[in-house]
């Protein structure tokens, strides 16, 4: 029977070394799960990406494409407090979606397509009117954050005036626009709109938005975050410019 001073020692070695090597794998495996769903988040968002007659917007010299982390990267929305997905900006399976925005500094206006997927509908076909005052909601609120200069969710919107002028169907796309039109100290007032190709409109709203409010009863780093605007690639982003730097050259 072999008896040797060292055995204990190699036994508590290798248990050390197995437990070292299934640490690894763990990471490895996050780290690869990590990288499909950012596949996959691409993959759907450009299959929803801008329609042929909104490519204008990613050409033109006067807009921006606005980025923010959270509506991109889903393992550090969640470990950062967010607790389930973008109603707007979650992706082609949500029943409203806009797969970006594009924000004009000049004009103080955000436009960007918005699909009405298959669950907006209400009535046979036609999309709920909630979906259409949804969107709009959206718009005042990331107009009113951007053209404020301080930084995404500085605010909150707090009145949406839909009128529903036509009905959309689901499955389609439009055109969703803000522009602000009056600051009044913490008071951003917002004029939006839902259209399609041919100009018609299918909704209005005259929303307000207010700027510097607090949006959490404990702050913490992510409600300080600031602007920043990349140049070079037409950006706006919010958050560490290393994120941005590594998400570009991931594609
Ligand atoms: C800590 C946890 C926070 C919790 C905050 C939670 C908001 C989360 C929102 C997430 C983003 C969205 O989804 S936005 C869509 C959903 N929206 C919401 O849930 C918003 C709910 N509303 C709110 O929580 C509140 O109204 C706030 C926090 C935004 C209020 O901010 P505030 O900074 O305290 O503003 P306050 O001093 O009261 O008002 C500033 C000026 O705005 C005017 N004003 C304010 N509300 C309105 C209004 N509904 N309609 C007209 N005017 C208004 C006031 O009269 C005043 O005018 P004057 O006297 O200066 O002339």
């Amino acid at each position: 029977m072999p008896s040797c001073s060292a055995s204990p020692w190699l036994h508590r070695c290798a248990i050390a070394g197995t437990a070292a090597a299934s640490a690894v794998a763990v990471l490895v495996a996050a780290r690869a799960v990590a990288r499909r769903r950012h596949r996959h988040r691409a993959a759907a968002l450009a299959a929803v990406s801008v329609p042929p007659w909104l490519k204008w917007l990613e050409e033109s010299p006067f807009h921006y494409k606005v980025r923010l982390r959270e509506w991109e990267d889903e393992d550090w929305r969640r470990d950062s407090g967010w607790q389930g997905s973008d109603l707007i900006h979650g992706g082609s399976s949500s029943a409203i979606c806009v797969p970006c925005y594009f924000y004009s500094p000049a004009e103080m206006a955000l436009k960007g397509p918005v699909i009405f997927g298959r669950s907006s509908e209400s009535h046979r076909g036609f999309c709920h009117g909630g979906a259409m005052t949804s969107a709009l909601d959206d718009v005042c609120g990331h107009v009113a954050f951007l053209a404020a200069g301080r930084g995404p969710w500085c605010g909150a919107t707090v009145q949406v005036n839909c009128k529903l002028n036509k009905p959309v169907r689901s499955g389609q796309v439009l055109l969703l626009e803000g522009k602000v039109i009056k600051q009044d100290g913490k008071k951003v007032s917002v004029q939006a709109s839902l259209s399609d190709e041919d100009g018609l409109v299918y909704a209005t709203m005259e929303g307000l938005s207010i700027v510097g409010a607090k949006m959490q009863l404990e702050e913490s780093n992510l409600d300080q975050r600031e602007w920043r605007y990349d140049e070079v690639s037409r950006t706006i982003f919010d958050g560490s410019p290393s994120w941005h730097l590594e998400s570009k050259q991931r594609g």
